[in-house]
């Protein structure tokens, strides 16, 4: 029976019984657990000394960890502000204020940062808004692209190859990124399939989420749905939890949280951040920015780092802020939150003339001071009973004990000893076809909940269909009919463009969910492309039957059972690349509203260049290019030759009166005036009359002459390809998701 250590006795969250994964990597993890020591709060001991003093007592028996960072420094360039008078260079050259202005500035945001943290401990990034917390987080989790970041982020005293940090790192956003629709168990659920190796079997994952639920304190929440502003679902506080807990499902080694209580109130912050030590308890380093800190919330902290404008001004236990604001001549009167009066103080002293520059010397000194008193052991002691093992090693030790669930499949193989296990953790925990079967899952199952969306799709598309029918009812082989069949198909084709527009907030909506997932490598990006793509379908069919069966006969189209089966396949094939390309154009937009406006224009275009409006011969040679790009044009010609393909079908009748000119090509009107002035001259009735327009003839006049309707129903599903490729390379572009 595993219990995991709770940080207070008055802990409410009783963390359940699993005995029956005891024999698994998630039970030793537990197991573990119980062993490791609380550090006493306070306690200025540096991390290498605590370390050995761990492995002196023969206590610690998790591998240790050790964070550190060096002179982390960052520098953004601030562009100059827009100034007319820049774009006169000789003036820009001649005047130095101008000269001034034009010239980007170099903005410092992390001046020097140094600091180490140890895997049961917490490090909390503190100061006043803009003061840097976020972007030292990003520094530490790697997410500042390379060239941009000065100084060093070590593990164990070992650079973190980028591949190896996303595999054992999560980080936790300051947004809660959830579907609404899925009920928390569910959300854990699926973030089990995802993180968590196939090798473990689904009854272990169920066992892992269920005592994670409890480890998060939400098992009263457990089936109740997310929500969001339409629908009512968990509190705020709970939210967070989950958030949290998809991301350390599979327990990693440094957990990184970008203000994981703000928004929440005082005990609902207190408990994530019990939560959050629990898990440093684990054997975990977890690292987070927070505003201002409760005195319990204070309690749970074990080492602090106060930032002002991108400057440490305090960096120690949350013991040692008395006695360091004391030395620096500014006691903390009894009684009062310690870090409340820090950040205050630094407040006030932003905001006077000499800045916090006297704190940060200050700073400087004391660190230095407390490095003399405390000479450094090396960071792996003698005594230890994995003495000099390599960062690699000492992962691959700590995912034998139970860590990093997600990499225990690669590790089993290796073996467990920790000496020659050479660690081949995989960049994902399942293969892709897992990934695409869990996406495809947990897409359909977010749609099921919310079935007015299909609704009102299908909707959209039967009532367009109808308005059609009623309008072309019944058209005759007449050359108006033939006119009005063109003016149908140029319509019908479009409308299948415009009703994919709807696909358009399926990923914007999705987008930052997808962004957090990937970043820490829960799929691959190709996987999330594909199962899209796959759930999408099958409503596209629905869609395509629908339209077709309310307007194939309604409107009086040629071609028996066969032209209703290609009719119904373009249509579908109209469907696939108009989603495709709307689902490209969505990872491309940054809003739903800028999305829609370059839908309805490019479609347009589409339109204007199919053939409909314009013969393709009578397009200028400029925009030829346009023509072969729309992709109203191909369906447009494939439902041409399906309806006019029958060479023998008669579409205009007349007599030829002169050799040289068949009636066929003269205006309508024209063709009725000579064939009334004819019969009355010759005094009989003319009730035969030659065919003077086939099927063919009009394909002809509308240039459609170049591909089969079969090609052109192959064009468009290649051109469905096309776009989700398209859409996979602008997800692995757009979504680096790293400062520059
Ligand atoms: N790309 C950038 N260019 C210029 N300034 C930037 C850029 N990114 C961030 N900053 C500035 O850097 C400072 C630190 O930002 P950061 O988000 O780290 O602050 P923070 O302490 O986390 O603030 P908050 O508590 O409000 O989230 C802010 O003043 C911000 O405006």
């Amino acid at each position: 029976m595993a219990r995991i250590v709770a940080a207070n006795d008055d802990d409410s969250m009783e963390l359940n019984t699993i005995s029956s994964i005891h024999d698994s990597t998630l039970g030793q993890l537990l197991k573990n657990v119980s062993d490791v020591r609380k550090m006493a709060i306070g306690d200025e001991t540096p991390v290498h000394e605590s370390l050995n003093q761990d492995y002196n007592d023969g206590y610690m028996r998790t591998v240790p960890f050790v964070l550190s960072f060096d002179n982390l420094t960052y520098n953004v360039s601030v562009r100059p502000k827009l100034d007319f008078r820049n774009l006169f260079p000789r003036r820009r050259t001649e005047d130095p204020e101008i000269a001034q202005t034009a010239r980007p500035k170099t903005k410092t945001l992390l001046n020097n940062i140094s600091g180490e943290t140890r895997d049961g401990e917490i490090m909390a990034v503190l100061g006043a808004s803009g003061s840097g917390k976020s972007t030292l987080i990003d520094a530490l989790a790697n997410r500042i692209a390379k060239g941009s970041l000065k100084g060093t982020v070590k593990l164990n005293g070992e650079t973190l190859q980028s591949r190896m940090l996303k595999v054992i790192s999560a980080y936790v956003m300051q947004d809660d990124l959830l579907f609404p629709m899925l009920t928390v168990e569910e959300t854990l659920m699926f973030a089990a399939e995802f993180r968590l190796p196939r090798s473990l079997p689904k009854s272990k994952k169920k066992l892992r989420v269920q005592a994670l639920i409890d480890q998060l304190g939400i098992r009263n929440a457990a089936k109740t749905i997310i929500g969001d502003e339409g629908h009512r679902g968990i509190s705020g506080g709970e939210r967070r939890r989950v958030s949290i807990g998809i991301d350390i499902i599979h327990d990693p080694i440094l957990l990184f949280l970008d203000e994981p209580t703000s928004g929440l109130d005082s005990t609902s912050a207190f408990m994530v951040v019990k939560v959050l030590k629990r898990i440093a308890q684990s054997g975990s380093i977890v690292i987070m920015s927070i505003h201002q800190p409760s005195h319990r919330v204070l309690g749970l902290l074990d080492r602090l780092i106060f930032l002002s404008r991108g400057h440490t001004v305090y960096s120690g236990s949350p013991a040692s802020l008395p006695r360091f604001f004391t030395e620096f001549g500014s006691p903390i009167p009894e009684n009062e939150n310690r870090t409340e009066f820090a950040l205050d103080l630094i407040r006030e002293l932003e905001g006077s003339a000499g800045g916090t520059r006297g704190l940060i010397e200050f700073n400087k000194k004391w660190q230095e001071m407390k490095k003399q008193s405390n000479r450094q052991p090396p960071l792996t002691p003698p005594s230890s009973p994995y003495p000099n093992l390599t960062l690699k090693e000492a992962i691959a030790a700590s995912i034998s004990r139970g860590k990093l669930v997600s990499g225990g499949e690669s590790v089993a193989h290796g073996g467990a000893t920790t000496n020659t296990t050479t660690l081949a953790v995989p960049a994902f925990a399942n293969p892709m076809w897992i990934e695409i079967k869990t996406l495809s899952k947990r897409s359909m199952l977010n749609s099921r909940r919310q079935p007015e969306l299909f609704g009102i799709r299908i909707a959209s598309v039967v009532i367009t269909g109808f308005i059609l029918a009623t309008v072309f009812w019944r058209l005759d082989n007449s050359p108006k009919g033939v006119q009005e069949r063109l003016g149908f198909f140029a319509f019908a084709m479009s409308t299948m463009f415009y009703t994919c527009a709807d696909a358009l907030p399926v990923f914007l909506q999705e987008r930052y969910i997808f962004m957090r997932e990937t970043a820490y490598n829960a799929y691959r990006r190709s996987s999330y492309v594909l199962s899209h793509a796959i759930v999408s379908f099958p409503s596209l069919i629905f869609l395509s039957v629908a339209f077709a069966a309310t307007t194939y006969w309604a409107v009086g189209l040629d071609g028996g059972l066969t032209g209703l089966l290609f009719y119904c396949l373009i249509i579908l094939a109209s469907f696939w690349s108009g989603s495709s390309f709307v689902t490209f154009l969505s990872g491309v937009v940054p809003s739903v509203m800028l999305g829609y406006t370059i839908v309805v224009a490019i479609l347009a275009y589409f339109l204007l260049f199919s053939g409909f409006f314009i013969n393709r011969n009578r397009i200028p040679d400029y925009w030829i290019w346009f023509h072969y790009m729309s992709l109203v044009k191909y369906p447009y010609e494939a439902v041409l030759q399906n309806e006019f393909s029958d060479a023998t079908k008669c579409f205009v009748r007349g007599v030829q009166i002169f050799d040289n000119t068949p009636l066929g090509e003269l205006p309508e009107v024209m063709k009725l005036k000579l064939l009334g002035t004819v019969s009355k001259s010759l005094g009989v009735t003319i009730s035969s009359t030659t065919c003077l327009t086939t099927g063919s003839d009009i394909l002809r006049q509308q240039g459609v002459v170049q591909l089969s309707k079969w090609n052109c129903l192959f064009i468009t599903v290649a051109f469905g390809f096309f776009f989700r490729i398209l859409f996979y390379f602008t997800l692995l572009l757009g979504s680096k998701n790293k400062r520059r």
